[in-house]
């Protein structure tokens, strides 16, 4: 299995639960939900997405022949005798490309591992922590996992009609675009007002760090 790489870097984990943790990302190329073109946009299932996840240019970015020789990539970029070893899948779409023979490479090397995931594919097994972020028009398949972060607002998905599926945590992330502001005031409204769910806020982008 060949693996399309757009970029993997070292960097906190911004969002969700697990905020503030020290990870390597891995960003896999492509999505089911859009092409990441912006023309085509306005016709995709997913129109909100703040990434691009386009071909394989980025920061050690590329087609990676095998799974033992990513996970050698990931490795590489942590700290030389540290512990608490963490990698985030995500993309793009990362379970169009992730497979057991990657999840296997990755515990290889020491390492726990999490996905950032749109929901429409099954996880393969042995994935430490699945995040699920589910998308309005989008199939939603992958229903358990450890934490549901629903991006806020989305028209056809309203929080109180998922918030008995079987996850750990429940999370609203404000929409980030021209609205962000008035999303994050009525996340936080949400949150409130339902206690079953938490706040996620996008901290990389406050911090200024990938
Ligand atoms: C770029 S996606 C990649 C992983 C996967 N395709 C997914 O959608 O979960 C990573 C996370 O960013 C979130 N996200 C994307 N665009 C966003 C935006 N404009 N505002 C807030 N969160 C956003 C997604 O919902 C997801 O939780
Ligand atoms: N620091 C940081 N945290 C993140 N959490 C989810 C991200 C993503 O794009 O999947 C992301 C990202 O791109 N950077
Ligand atoms: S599903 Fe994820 S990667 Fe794909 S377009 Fe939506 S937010 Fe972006
Ligand atoms: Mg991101």
């Amino acid at each position: 299995m060949t693996y399309s790489v757009k970029e993997i870097f070292y960097t906190l984990q911004g969002e969700g639960l697990r905020a503030g943790r020290p990870a390597v990302f891995c960003r896999f190329a492509g999505c089911n939900l859009w092409s990441g073109r912006e023309i085509d946009r306005s016709r995709a299932v997913c129109q909100f997405c703040d990434t691009d996840f386009v071909g394989t240019n980025g920061t050690l970015g590329g087609k990676y022949l095998t799974a033992e020789a990513l996970a050698e990539r990931v490795s590489s970029l942590w700290p030389v005798a540290q512990e608490h070893r963490y990698v985030v899948l995500t993309g793009g779409e990362p379970l169009m490309q992730v497979d057991e023979t990657l999840i296997a490479s990755l515990h290889d090397q020491g390492f726990e591992i999490a996905v950032e995931t749109n929901g429409t594919i099954l996880a393969p097994a042995g994935i430490d922590w699945i995040c699920v972020s589910p998308k309005a028009g989008a199939d939603w398949v992958q229903r358990s996992g450890h934490e549901l972060k629903l991006v806020y607002p989305q028209p056809g998905l309203l929080p109180d009609a998922i918030s008995d599926s079987d996850f750990q945590y429940y999370l609203l992330q404000p929409m980030d675009g021209p609205m962000q502001k008035q999303n994050t005031r009525s996340a936080i409204a949400y949150c409130q007002a339902n206690t079953k769910w938490r706040l996620s806020v996008q901290t990389h982008k406050i911090l200024e760090i990938r």
